[in-house]
């Protein structure tokens, strides 16, 4: 058995796929100038397989470390070494790291694989991002004295190192979301945002969230008790599956380099005392899924006493029947400071009215901010239905690859992410196709860590062009150059069909979503028809006659209330009878670029800039 964690699998292998991809791509260059470290040096599991930064270093390497001149994660926001608060333990670490000493670690530095593995893709596709195609969305935000939105990323203080991130990640100017919901962040408020698929969201509280703990560094804070074995990150972040958290943690990294703020990341199926280890070296900012935080903290190797910023992405997700418990469990059976004496945000594409009531108990006088209609999808996704009989689904799949085929797009590595009900019928579907020619790999649930983490990367390597999936990987996935998502299943709920469509289409891009839609989804009719129409699509007159014999099913009557913009902050339904100022102070609406208008007063009344 190998002994390779995850996590180390996951660094040995891209290296090895972005070879693969980068001489795939015909252009001939070698994905990777990675290194193993010698085998006697410890490297913690997320550094292996990387040289150090060869970007100069951080100024903050090149003196003495004081508490106002932070080096890489070594420095602390209490303002001595991170080695007094973490007692007995810490003197071990010199040695165990070999030739890395601590506090003066060489931060690894997380944009090196960038290009590599785009140039896999350039011939393909290098449109570039478009964010144009938000600029017209109109937004909601209600709630009191909502911070009025920015235009560029200059006009926000978040500190020169994360502006210098910003750049290095190519971001030219803030998504609606950001736009908006990082200076209310910022304003140190609650808040419950609903945003499309691929329009940002995670730097959208990530952003707040880092240059917030940035301007802790250096000021004197409550210290954790002397000796404490356990870790006391200043932020958390959860989101609902593994494969998210990766994601989130990479990302997080990214915009985090050279800042002095430290992200871990601790999700189910993999080793947890090579995660724990990584946490003893120091944490500011973990992101999680819930069932190994809630082992964490049952072990009290985390405490969540120090908690400042509590992000929940897929919000809507994490707080369904198959989440709350363990949610609960960890923001109101635990240490973490209650709402008010934290800030929390809570993000997705979808919010259910329900849930945004059951949410409303995790927040302080919250701003809800809409960007798009709740649940709506984007027009940036072309939609297409097409009835299939269930013993019709595989040859109808076949003739679309062939056309793709035809049509050179897999031929240049466009990927094709196949979404369906079952774990079985995801393994037998990935047989079926790759007897047929057809190179598919599948993610799901009965799969191993490694194996799903292997099948993600195949298919984003472009390697593997077809991945088969369960909803495992339905929401938050950021897959750059998924052309065509593919409802083999149809979902049993709207919802689940506007995140999985979601897979394409991002970042300002067009994609491609075909459904097969039978007999056994009729229940859905008319969300689908609805939804499609809101964004623009064409809906076949089969599907409109379905949606007029059927009422509304999976979902779709939840999020719809109100006029074509109203209606979506559940706090102004006339069925919400807190009457309470403090609840709902006013609303404002505005186009994605035409803001000025609906923020003059701040929070009163409300505005619309398109009626
Ligand atoms: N300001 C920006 N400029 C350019 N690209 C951006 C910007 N903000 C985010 N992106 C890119 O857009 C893509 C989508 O972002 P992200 O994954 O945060 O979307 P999301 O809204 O969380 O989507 P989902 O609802 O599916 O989780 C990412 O590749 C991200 O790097």
């Amino acid at each position: 058995m190998s002994t390779r964690t995850s996590w180390a699998d996951l660094a040995a292998n891209s290296a090895a796929e972005n070879t693969v991809a980068g001489s795939s791509a015909n252009n001939g260059s070698v994905g990777t100038t990675s290194a193993a470290p010698p085998r006697s040096t410890y490297v913690p599991p997320h550094l292996r397989n990387r040289m150090p930064s060869s970007d100069p270093p951080a100024p903050a390497y090149s003196g003495p470390a004081t508490s106002n001149d932070r080096p890489g994660y070594g420095g602390s926001r209490w303002g001595a070494p991170r080695n007094d608060y973490r007692g007995g333990r810490s003197g071990g670490w010199g040695n165990r790291s070999g030739g890395w000493v601590r506090g003066r670690e060489p931060e690894v530095n997380p944009f090196a694989d960038d290009d590599d593995t785009e140039e896999a893709f350039t011939e393909q596709e290098n449109t570039g991002i478009n964010f144009d195609a938000y600029e017209d969305i109109p937004v909601e935000t209600s709630g009191e004295n909502v911070p009025p939105p920015v235009n560029t990323f200059a006009e926000i203080d978040l500190g020169e190192a994360l502006n210098q991130n910003i750049r290095r990640c190519k971001y030219v100017k803030p998504t609606p979301v950001q736009r908006h919901a990082i200076p209310i962040s910022l304003g140190g408020r609650d808040l419950m945002a609903c945003a499309q698929t691929g329009s940002g969201k995670t730097a959208a509280f990530c952003f707040p969230i880092i240059s917030g703990i940035m301007k802790m560094q250096g000021q004197s804070a409550q210290r954790p008790p002397r000796g404490a074995r356990a870790v006391y990150p200043l932020a958390l972040i959860l989101s609902p599956t593994r494969e998210l958290s990766m994601q989130i943690h990479e990302e997080a990294r990214k915009f985090s380099y050279q800042t002095g703020v430290k992200v871990v990341v601790a999700y189910g199926g993999a080793p947890i005392n090579q995660q724990l280890r990584e946490l003893e070296r120091g944490v500011d900012i973990i992101v999680a899924t819930p069932g190994r935080l809630v082992d964490l903290l049952e072990r009290a190797r985390v405490s969540l006493q120090m908690v400042k910023y509590l992000a929940l992405d897929e919000a809507d997700r994490m707080l369904d029947m198959g989440f709350e418990p363990q949610i609960r469990k960890i923001v109101e059976q635990n240490d973490m400071p209650r709402p008010g004496a934290r800030q929390t945000m809570l993000f997705s594409a979808t919010f259910p009215r329900e849930i945004q009531r059951l949410a409303s108990d995790f927040l302080y006088n919250y701003i809800f901010l809409a960007v798009g209609r709740v649940g709506s999808s984007t027009d940036l996704i072309v939609q297409r239905v097409e009835f299939v009989h269930e013993s019709d689904k595989r040859s109808h799949l076949m003739d679309l690859l062939h056309a793709q085929r035809a049509n050179g797009v897999q031929g240049r590595q466009a990927l094709t992410l196949v979404f369906v009900e079952t774990k079985k019928g995801a393994d037998s579907l990935e047989h079926w196709l790759c007897v047929n020619g057809f190179p598919a790999t599948s993610i799901h649930g009965d799969r191993t860590q490694q194996e799903r983490e292997q099948a993600l990367r195949s298919f984003r390597s472009g390697n593997t062009p077809i991945l088969v999936a369960t909803d495992v990987a339905a929401r938050g996935l950021d897959i750059p150059h998924v052309a065509h998502v593919v409802n083999f299943d149809f979902p049993n709920d709207i919802d689940d069909y506007v995140h999985r469509i979601g897979r394409t289409g991002r970042a300002g891009k067009t994609g491609l979503a075909t459904a097969f839609f039978n007999e056994g989804n009729a229940s859905l009719a008319r969300s689908l028809a609805d939804l499609m129409q809101e964004s623009n699509q064409e809906v076949p007159a089969w599907l409109s006659r379905y949606a007029a014999r059927s009422s509304y099913g999976g979902g779709r009557n939840r999020r719809s209330g109100g006029g074509r913009f109203g209606g979506r902050d559940f706090r102004r339904d006339s069925s919400f009878s807190r009457g309470s100022s403090d609840y709902y102070g006013g609303a404002n609406t505005s186009s994605g670029h035409g803001a000025s208008g609906g923020y003059g007063g701040y929070g009163s009344g409300m505005t619309s800039a398109w009626d």
